[in-house]
């Protein structure tokens, strides 16, 4: 930045211009504020005087050295470190001027020291009188020469320059960068060697050359100010790097530095030309705009924290970006995945459990229907033995129909045994006589306990060891429809689950809600076996209906056979008084006789059909009704006939048959014959009777037939329903199989997504190790590195052992 522009005569005092041009600048510089002034114009115009001054008039160097000294007194917060370093550049060759053994020194430039002259000697300061001494030390070194324009004028352009390092006292602060920071600002005191004409300075020889590589440094110089005065747009490329001088002022050069330029000329009309070359240069440099910014290092303690803290301030954004992100992403698949795994053994235990409940819904569906099967084999084969030869004893039951009863009573009680041993109850009903049942025999205990050894379903029929020890067995394959059951096992209701008890020694980690939960379902299963009792005592009845049925028919045979014989009785007595068998009366009976063996036929035919399960029509239009009529008709017209015989022939004066007159309206029997017709009447009255009686009792066992019909129906209905819920079972276990596939293929998936994650993990951790080793090499860098600051300190004190320099801490 260029300060306002001053102009100042000749009796201005150098004081006067460090106040106004430099005195700013040397006070940023304290502050850390890179600073240079220099001086511009033609040879003589009294640029070395400006900056130099006399013993009466101090130059601007001595002015800033004595006042960048006052003012670190006055910053009592810091601590500072001088140094201060001469130098000349002639003949475009770099001099140490407070080290003339070092000559023609290079120009460097690296990231830490940015632009600098390598092997430049530079020193400690404390005092402005330590650092006059230098500049005198200095001044003897550089060179003059003598010429038509100046006695004594610069062949060189000289370089003071003062490094100012500071750094707060205070180093309690936790803010590193603040406490630890030093602040290193550059301060450049420039005296330039003077333009020239060689015609006005009569240069020769080595003063030719001088004033060459002093005019040609200059146009550098101009060159350059004029390319940073064209502005940023058009500047393009900025020869710093064609000269020494621009090179090493370059920060000053529209860098980083506060820049004063104090243009010199000379108010002789001969020097119109500099004069007007010269405030051209400043017009041109006025227009240069720096960027200055404090300049901070940081010490390799205060880097090394510096650079720790951001190490962990990039650790903790890892962390907290994508390590965290992935971290949380890791869990929160390995929850998915735990999950998933979870619900997939809960849909295979779901699973199971359905194929078990298949199964015994199977399994139950199966034996209900071999006991519909049993009961309507048994109804069938009772039904077909009724009427079948009745036994020595006269019971109307078959041996074999008594081992297939005793079979399945037996069953029975096996199932009600079993009921009450599951539910662990004491049903007293269930005892052997609990179905009383009628004229039933006990079966062989044998018999049961052989079948009780099948302890597993049995997918054939088992073979007895014995036979003898068991019921008949083609009765029990009929009755099984050639597959046995044990009948130990058998169910009667379909809905019924047998759960076994947990066993608690196998089962040590069940847990107190669990055994609730198996009191529940055995409560279930009780409240299965009372609606199964229920069904059992509903089942029992029924079969004593039946009982009571299959008894109707024998009692209706037994009336048959009576009414047979009383007919037999009849006829015989009627025939007995007929003499000639050819006659009417002879006919009429043989006729009368047909009629009844056609009666009795019917009755059988009846029974049969009866007996058969086929329907009886009963009452008025009953065919055993009209059958009736038809031979009380017969009856009637065989009377008739035999009255009208008996009067016209006396050979019909025998026969005592009732004649039926028109007034009584009845018949008349002669003699001693009409008691005995009156007996007949009285006997068909009879056996009408006892028809009209069994004629109810057939009415009500067909109700009965019918009820129980009704029932096996809804038992059908039942198995259809199960049959139903066995086809929504399998289509429910697809699905869980599907379902459960898919939870597969998506555990799969996110076991893939899982292993990809740990990969990218692994490499993260793979490059914060590599991350870990750089830092690790830097550290061991700067350690070197401040190492060898260390010796090189120690070999400056070496050097200067007089010098009481403030020593700064680090
Ligand atoms: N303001 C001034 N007051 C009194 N004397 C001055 C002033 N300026 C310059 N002079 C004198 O002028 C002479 C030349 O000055 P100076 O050497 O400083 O010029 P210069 O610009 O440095 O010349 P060169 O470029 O050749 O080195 C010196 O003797 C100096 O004492």
């Amino acid at each position: 930045m260029m300060l306002a522009d001053h102009v100042f005569d000749q009796n201005c005092t150098n004081a006067k211009v460090y106040e106004l041009l430099t005195k700013d600048i040397i006070r940023a510089a304290v502050e850390g504020f890179n600073g240079t002034a220099f001086a511009y114009g033609q040879t003589s115009s009294g640029k070395t005087f400006t900056m130099n001054g006399r013993e009466n008039d101090p130059g601007i160097i001595h002015l800033a050295v004595k006042d960048i000294f006052q003012n670190i007194q006055m910053a009592i917060d810091r601590e500072f470190l001088i140094r201060v370093s001469y130098m000349e550049i002639y003949n475009e060759e770099i001099n140490d001027l407070l080290a003339p053994e070092n000559q023609k020194l290079q120009v460097h430039e690296s990231l830490e020291r940015g632009i600098f002259v390598a092997g430049l000697r530079e020193e400690i300061v404390n005092n402005t009188e330590q650092v006059i001494k230098l500049i005198e030390l200095g001044e003897v070194n550089r060179h003059f020469g003598q010429t038509n324009m100046n006695a004594r004028s610069s062949r060189s352009h000289t370089i003071f320059r003062m490094v100012i390092e500071s750094k707060g006292k205070d180093t309690t602060s936790s803010d590193y960068s603040n406490s630890d920071a030093v602040r290193v600002s550059f301060l450049n005191l420039v005296d330039l060697a003077g333009s020239e004409r060689i015609a006005k300075t009569g240069a020769g020889g080595v003063r030719l050359k001088e004033g060459k590589h002093i005019n040609k440094s200059l146009m550098v110089l101009g060159n350059v100010i004029n390319k940073l005065s064209d502005g940023s747009k058009q500047r393009g490329h900025i020869p710093y790097r064609d000269s020494k001088l621009t090179r090493i002022l370059q920060p000053a050069l529209g860098g980083n530095a506060k820049t004063s330029i104090i243009c010199t000329v000379a108010p002789e009309e001969i020097h119109i030309e500099e004069t007007k070359g010269t405030l051209q240069f400043a017009s041109r440099a006025k227009r240069i705009t720096n960027c200055v910014q404090v300049n901070e290092i940081l010490t390799d303690a205060a880097l090394l924290k510096r650079q720790k803290l951001e190490i962990e301030e990039l650790r903790k954004k890892l962390q907290g970006s994508r390590a965290e992100v992935l971290e949380q992403e890791i869990l929160k698949l390995r929850n998915e995945m735990l999950k998933y795994e979870l619900e997939h053994e809960k849909l295979a235990m779901e699973l199971e459990e359905e194929r078990k409940s298949h199964k015994e819904r199977d399994r139950c569906i199966k034996e209900q229907q071999m006991k519909i099967d049993n009961l309507s084999n048994l109804v069938s084969c009772s039904e077909q033995d009724r009427n079948s030869v009745q036994n020595s004893n006269g019971h109307p039951f078959s041996q074999r129909q008594y081992q297939s009863l005793e079979i399945w009573e037996q069953g029975l009680v096996s199932v009600r045994q079993s009921l009450k041993e599951d539910s662990n109850d004491n049903y007293s009903i269930f005892q052997g006589d609990a179905f009383r049942t009628p004229c039933f025999k006990a079966a062989p205990n044998t018999f049961v306990a052989k079948r009780s050894d099948y302890s597993m379903p049995l997918d054939t029929s088992p073979i007895p060891d014995d036979f003898g020890n068991v019921a008949d067995e083609d009765l029990w394959l009929r009755l099984n429809k050639g597959q046995a059951t044990d009948l130990d096992s058998l169910q009667m209701t379909p809905a019924r689950e047998n759960h076994s008890f947990p066993s608690i020694d196998a089962s040590p980690g069940y847990s107190i809600d669990y055994y609730k939960e198996e009191i529940q379902k055995l409560k279930q299963q009780l409240e299965h076996a009372i609606k199964e009792k229920d069904e059992l005592e509903e089942i029992s009845e029924l079969q004593h209906e039946s009982l009571l049925i299959r008894e109707i028919p024998p009692r209706l045979c037994e009336s048959v056979a009576n009414c047979k014989d009383i007919y037999k009785d009849v006829l015989s007595m009627m025939q007995s008084f007929v003499a000639d068998e050819k006659s009417s009366t002879a006919k009429l009976l043989s006729s009368t006789s047909d009629i009844a063996v056609c009666l009795f036929s019917t009755l059988e035919t009846h029974f049969s059909m009866d007996k058969d399960g086929c329907s009886v029509l009963s009452g008025e239009n009953s065919p055993i009704q009209e059958q009736w009529k038809v031979l009380v008709e017969k009856l009637k017209s065989a009377a008739t006939t035999l009255a009208s015989l008996q009067a016209p022939t006396s050979e019909h004066q025998h026969l005592m048959v009732p004649v039926h007159t028109s007034k009584n309206e009845g018949f008349d029997f002669g003699g001693a014959n009409a008691s005995w017709m009156e007996k007949l009447g009285h006997e068909l009255n009879a056996i009408k009777e006892k028809y009209q009686i069994l004629d109810k009792d057939f009415n009500h066992n067909n109700k009965l037939l019918e009820s129980f019909k009704e029932k096996c129906h809804s038992l059908e209905r039942e198995c259809s329903i199960l049959k139903e819920e066995k086809t929504f079972l399998v289509q429910k276990l697809s699905k869980s199989s599907q379902k459960l596939e898919l939870v597969t293929d998506q555990r799969d998936k996110l076991s893939k997504d899982l292993s990809l994650e740990v990969q990218k993990r692994k490499e993260l951790e793979r490059e914060i190790t590599r991350f870990s080793l750089a830092f690790a090499r830097r550290q061991k860098a700067l350690m070197t590195f401040h190492g060898e600051c260390k010796s090189k300190i120690e070999f400056l004190r070496t050097l200067s052992p007089g010098s009481k320099s403030k020593t700064l801490g680090y």
